[in-house]
C-alpha cells in the first residue's frame, strides 16, 4: 500500500469526524454564482487537491473555508466551530483563523521584518508566547524547511522559493489543524518549484490535514487521499487520483485533464 492509501485508511478507519465540512454553500460575486450549492468534507489527516481551469472557484473555496470570502448561503464547520452566511459568524472566525494555516500564491512576508520576526509575530502577537519561546519555534521551523541560515535577513533578500518557505513555516508557528495551500508554486520560477513542493511533501508525511489548489498535477497525484474537480463553481467529479486521472467519468474532467496533460 503507497503512502497514500495508507493515510486515507487511517483517516477512514479512525472514524474520525471531519474536521471541515461544508454544505450547501453558495457565494456570488454580484452576478457571478462563483460556489453553487456545495458539499465537501475533509476527514482528520486527509490531503485534498483542489483541481480545475482558470476561474472556476478554487481559490474562492479555500478562501471561505478560513473565512476570508463571506458566503451568502449554506453553513462550513471547521474544527468545530461554524462559520455562517454573510459574515455572521461571529467569534468562531478568529478561532477557525488561529487554528488555520494559509499559504498564499504571493508569499505575503512583511518587508520589514526579519525572517525570524516574520514567523514569529503571529505567536507573540495571537498566542500571547514570549519573544524567547517564539524565536524557539521559528528556529525549529526554518531548520525544517531548510533556511535556518537565513532567519536574521529579510525577504527581498531571499529568493522566492526561500520565501515561500518562511510562509510556510511562518502557518506552521501557529499549530494549525489544517493547512490551506492556494497555489503555492504557481508564482515561482520553475527551479523553485521543487524546493517547496518538497516541502509540502514533509508536511504530508507528518499527517497533516490538507487541502491544496495546485496546478501541479503530478504533485496532486502523488500527495492526495482525494482529488476534486470543480467547474464553474461546481463540484463536478472527486475521488482518489488514481481513479480520477486514470479514469474520469465526468466529460468535463476528461477534457480539463487532457488539455492539461498534454502541456
Ligand atoms: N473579489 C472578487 N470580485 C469579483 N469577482 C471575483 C473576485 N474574486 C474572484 N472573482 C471571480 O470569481 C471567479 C472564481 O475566481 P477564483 O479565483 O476562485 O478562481 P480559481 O479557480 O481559483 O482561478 P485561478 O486558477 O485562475 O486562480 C472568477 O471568475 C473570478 O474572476
Amino acid at each position: 500500500m503507497n503512502d497514500s492509501a495508507n493515510r486515507q485508511e487511517t483517516a477512514q478507519s479512525s472514524g474520525s469526524s471531519p474536521i471541515v465540512r461544508l454544505e450547501g454553500v453558495n457565494k456570488h460575486f454580484g452576478r457571478l454564482h462563483v460556489m453553487q450549492d456545495i458539499d465537501l468534507s475533509v476527514a482528520q489527516g486527509e490531503v485534498v487537491v483542489i483541481i480545475g481551469a482558470s476561474g472556476s472557484g478554487k481559490s474562492t473555496l479555500i478562501r471561505c473555508v478560513n473565512g476570508l470570502e463571506p458566503f451568502q448561503s449554506g453553513r462550513i464547520e471547521v474544527d468545530g466551530k461554524t462559520l455562517l452566511p454573510n459574515g455572521a459568524s461571529g467569534k468562531s472566525l478568529q478561532a477557525v483563523r488561529t487554528e488555520v494555516g494559509m499559504v498564499f500564491q504571493q508569499f505575503n512576508l512583511f518587508p520589514h521584518l526579519s525572517i525570524r520576526d516574520n514567523v514569529t509575530l503571529a505567536p507573540r502577537k495571537v498566542r500571547g508566547m514570549t519573544r524567547r519561546q517564539a524565536n524557539a519555534i521559528a528556529d525549529r521551523l526554518l531548520e525544517r524547511v531548510g533556511i535556518s541560515d537565513q532567519a536574521d535577513k529579510h525577504p527581498t533578500q531571499l529568493s522566492g522559493g526561500q520565501q515561500q518557505r518562511v510562509a510556510l513555516a511562518r502557518a506552521l508557528a501557529m499549530e494549525p489543524r489544517l493547512m490551506l495551500f492556494d497555489e503555492p508554486t504557481s508564482a515561482l520560477d520553475p527551479e523553485m518549484i521543487g524546493e517547496v513542493l518538497d516541502a509540502m511533501r514533509e508536511l504530508v508525511n507528518d499527517g497533516m490535514t490538507m487541502m491544496i489548489v495546485t496546478h501541479e498535477m503530478g504533485f496532486a497525484r502523488e500527495v492526495a487521499d482525494r482529488v476534486v474537480f470543480v467547474h464553474g463553481g461546481q463540484i463536478v467529479e472527486q475521488g482518489p487520483p488514481d481513479q480520477l486521472f486514470d479514469q474520469p467519468r465526468h466529460e468535463r474532467t476528461q477534457a480539463f485533464l487532457s488539455r492539461v496533460l498534454k502541456h
